[in-house]
């Protein structure tokens, strides 16, 4: 039996429409409605026809929602809820997709006494944003981790596992300030040091910006993408996972001056014993199936 006969969406971008796509090739009997706070955003997946209905109101795609799923930035998932959650149904789930989760559980007081919510994060994107980026498979064979709160109904952590796993996602269970302070060290600080650099690199007096663009090898050009990524979602992730991201920086910037101090002083023992070090965590990140965004569909959608 399918875990959810009727699911909300509220925001239909990237994250969002791919969830609706991967509904449909997945579970296709369940009915899809959605809402988006833009207006031409609805228009997109209306014509895109991702939904069995579009909502005019978020009170209006929820109303009879078993499951109801916020895709909106992180720093807009409280108004989010705010909007919709005189129209909850006793019973459903809520649950997000959020890239930082204890700043969303600490929502948890907004839900109405009898909805369940269980905070989640799919382990699976790209730089882009917005309905024409998403695609069904974006889910296939990555993590999907779920922040419960303490005392949450475990028959509603269980369908809202079982759901994750029909759309072929893998799935874990931890609390949600380990999830922040994981996830700033393998995402969060890996986009500000892209950021960062991208910024540095276009900011160089004795070098111009087409000798930049001219000669961008494949480094540069990977920091290049993850920098392209979404300016509002990614301000929301730094000011929601702040506490971990300036603890993680901390330690960042202390293993970048050994650095610095290994190549003024010709150390290079220190340079090569990291390098071999880091090499072979690339290699077991490629034995474990983990090395692109979305392994089944190679750089197309990258
Ligand atoms: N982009 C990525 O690779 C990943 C993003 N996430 C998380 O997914 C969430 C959505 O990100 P994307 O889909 O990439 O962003 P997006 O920018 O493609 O889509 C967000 C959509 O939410 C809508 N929206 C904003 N505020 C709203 C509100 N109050 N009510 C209704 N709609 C609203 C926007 O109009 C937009 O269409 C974020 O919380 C992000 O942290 C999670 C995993 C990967
Ligand atoms: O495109 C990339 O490299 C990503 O890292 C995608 C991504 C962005 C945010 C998430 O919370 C999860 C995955």
């Amino acid at each position: 039996m399918l875990p959810f006969s009727r699911v909300a969406i509220i925001g239909l971008g990237l994250i969002g429409s791919s969830l609706a796509r991967a509904v449909r090739l997945h579970m296709p009997t369940v009915r899809l409605v959605g809402y988006d706070g833009s207006a031409a955003v609805r228009a997109r997946v209306d014509e895109l026809d991702l939904l069995d209905d579009i909502a005019d109101t978020p009170g209006a795609a929820v109303i009879d929602a078993d499951l109801v799923v916020l895709c909106v930035p992180v720093g807009q998932m409280g108004a989010a809820i705010e909007e919709m959650r005189a129209d909850l149904p006793k019973g459903a789930i809520v649950s997000d997709v959020g890239s930082v989760k204890a700043s969303v559980a600490a929502l948890a007081g907004l839900i109405p006494e009898g909805v369940h919510f269980i905070p989640a994060h799919p382990v699976a994107g790209t730089e882009k944003s917005g309905p024409d980026a998403g695609f069904a498979e974006l889910f296939h064979q990555r993590w999907c981790i779920l922040t419960p709160l303490p005392g949450t109904d475990e028959t509603a952590i269980e369908r809202l596992a079982e759901f994750w796993k029909r759309l072929d996602s893998k799935v874990e269970t931890m609390d949600a300030q380990h999830h922040d302070l994981v996830l700033a060290v393998t995402s969060h600080l890996p986009h500000l040091i892209a950021y960062s650099i991208v910024g540095t690199a276009s900011d160089l007096e004795g070098v111009t910006r087409s000798e930049v663009i001219k000669y961008s090898a494949g480094g540069f050009r990977d920091f290049t993408r993850i920098a392209a990524s979404d300016p509002q979602m990614w301000r929301d992730v730094f000011l929601a996972n702040k506490d971990a991201v300036l603890e993680i920086l901390q330690r960042f910037t202390e293993d970048l001056t050994a650095l610095q101090r290994a190549i003024r002083w010709g150390d290079g023992d220190t340079l090569f014993n990291l390098f071999t070090r880091t090499r072979d965590i690339r290699r077991t990140i490629i034995d474990a199936g983990q090395d692109t965004a979305a392994p089944d569909f190679g750089r197309d959608h990258r």
